[in-house]
Formats: structure tokens, C-alpha cells, sequence
């Protein structure tokens, strides 16, 4: 793979969409190597993170950087970012392999490319099944798949375990572990903080779009019953900061 070491950094992003500010002065670090959970309740500002570090909305000041060049500066941007949305979709009709070859085609990389995809997302068997029929862990591997075809050493993906069920999760986390060994940089978001527990290195927190805090999940966590009772404590002070500091 193209094994670049790339890290991620959020640079005092704030994204405001009319009366809303769904992001605010946020800044934090992504490392290679790792996987990080990137992590808040519903409406906290995370998708329209991830989605100004890949240029999909602009930044109404600061902003995002990948191995140290916006998204919009990078070469081969398929090559070196990979992103699965929750809202991924796929025609129905189309089999898997007919949706890889396309992206595939689209990104200039070869058909073989697309049955080693196949075989390390464990979707040989389903390759030639219209998607339309598959379940929400097949589209979840799809959707990996379709990431992962320029071999990018950054991956994205917001809330990736949404709707998998026991055994679904278990490979997930085991497969983006798997992606981090290789030196890549993962980062990974959710609201469901018991769920990630299990799987990331690092955290970053946010709340109403700004940090509460960001490290090592072991460091964090601590002398806390878990991530969530954390979250709990550190939002607790955090309400009490904001009638003070004009928080949102
Ligand atoms: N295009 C948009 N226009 C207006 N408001 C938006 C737009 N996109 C996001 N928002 C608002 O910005 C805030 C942050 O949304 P965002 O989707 O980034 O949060 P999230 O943390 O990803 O939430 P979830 O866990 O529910 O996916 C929310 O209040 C949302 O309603």
C-alpha cells in the first residue's frame, strides 16, 4: 500500500450553515498507526468534520489537513483518502463486482484490484449478487471495499458500525485494527461510546461541534468506569462552562 504515515490535522475549524454553527474553533490530530475514534451525540458536529477534512463543505474559517496538504492539493486524492459515509448507496441492480469495477474504472486501478478487494472484505461468494438484496454488513464491506480500492493510506469512515450486529462488529474491529497495524491512519466516528470502547487507540470527543477532550482512550479513561461515564463528567463541567464561556 501507499504507506505514507499520513497524519490528519483539524485545524481551528469552525462550519456554521446559516443561524446553526455545527462546528466550532475545533482542532485536533489524527495519527497513523492507530485507530481513532472520533466520537459525540447526534448533531455534534462530526459528519460536517469529516466532511470539510475531505472539501465536501467549506470551512467557514480554519480547516483540514492530510499529511499536511489539503484534501484539494493532494495528487492522487483516491489514493491517499478513503471515506465510507453512512448514507453510502449503491444501485440495486448492480452486483458487487459490477460496483467495484466501476469505481475501479473510475479511479483508474485494475479489475484484479477489485477481486482482491472481494476477497479480503470476505465477499468472493456475494460478488456477483445485486446489492439491492444485501445485508447492512455486506453494505457495510461494499462500502470498505469501494474505500479501500486506491489502497489510501487514510481512511475515514463515519459511523461504520451502525446497525452491524455482534458478529458484524466483531470483524469490523478487527479489520480496521488490522488497517492501523499496516500504518495506516483511521478515523472513526460514533455516538455510540460503549460500542467504540472496543476498538479505538485514540479518542477525540466533541460536543455541539466543539472539543471536550482528545488522547489515548486508556489514558482518558483512567480511573473511569468507562468512556461514556467520562463523557458524562467532563459534559456535566461543560454545561457548567458554557453559561460562562457562551457555548451554544
Ligand atoms: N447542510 C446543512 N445545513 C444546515 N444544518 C446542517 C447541515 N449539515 C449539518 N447541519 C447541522 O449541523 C449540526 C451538526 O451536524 P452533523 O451531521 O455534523 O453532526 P453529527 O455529529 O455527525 O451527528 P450524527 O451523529 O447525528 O450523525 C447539526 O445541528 C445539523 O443539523
Amino acid at each position: 500500500m501507499s504507506a505514507d504515515h499520513l497524519a490528519v490535522e483539524v485545524s481551528r475549524l469552525t462550519k456554521r450553515f446559516g443561524a446553526v454553527t455545527a462546528v466550532q474553533d475545533l482542532s485536533f490530530t489524527v495519527r497513523p498507526g492507530a485507530v481513532t475514534g472520533f466520537l459525540g451525540p447526534n448533531g455534534a458536529g462530526k459528519t460536517t468534520t469529516m466532511r470539510a477534512i475531505l472539501d465536501l463543505v467549506t470551512p467557514t474559517s480554519g480547516g483540514a489537513t492530510i499529511g499536511g496538504r489539503r484534501y484539494r492539493d493532494l495528487p492522487r486524492p483516491s489514493a491517499t483518502v478513503g471515506a465510507v459515509f453512512a448514507d453510502s448507496a449503491f444501485h440495486p441492480g448492480h452486483t458487487a463486482r459490477a460496483h467495484l469495477r466501476t469505481y475501479a474504472a473510475m479511479g483508474g486501478y485494475p479489475d484484479r484490484r477489485v477481486d482482491e478487494l472481494l476477497r479480503l472484505l470476505g465477499l468472493t461468494e456475494a460478488a456477483d449478487r445485486r446489492t439491492g438484496g444485501f445485508s447492512t454488513g455486506m453494505r457495510q464491506r461494499l462500502s470498505l471495499a469501494t474505500a479501500l480500492l486506491g489502497d489510501p493510506g487514510v481512511l475515514l469512515l463515519d459511523e461504520p458500525g451502525n446497525g452491524l450486529d455482534p458478529e458484524g462488529t466483531a470483524w469490523l474491529r478487527g479489520f480496521l485494527r488490522g488497517l492501523a497495524r499496516e500504518g495506516r491512519t483511521v478515523l472513526v466516528s460514533s455516538h455510540l461510546l460503549s460500542e467504540v470502547e472496543q476498538l479505538v487507540d485514540d479518542v477525540v470527543l466533541i460536543r455541539r461541534g466543539r472539543k471536550v477532550t482528545a488522547g489515548p482512550l486508556a489514558e482518558l479513561v483512567g480511573g473511569h468506569q468507562s468512556l461514556e461515564q467520562l463523557f458524562l463528567k467532563l459534559t456535566v463541567e461543560g454545561s457548567t462552562w458554557s453559561t460562562t464561556g457562551g457555548e451554544a
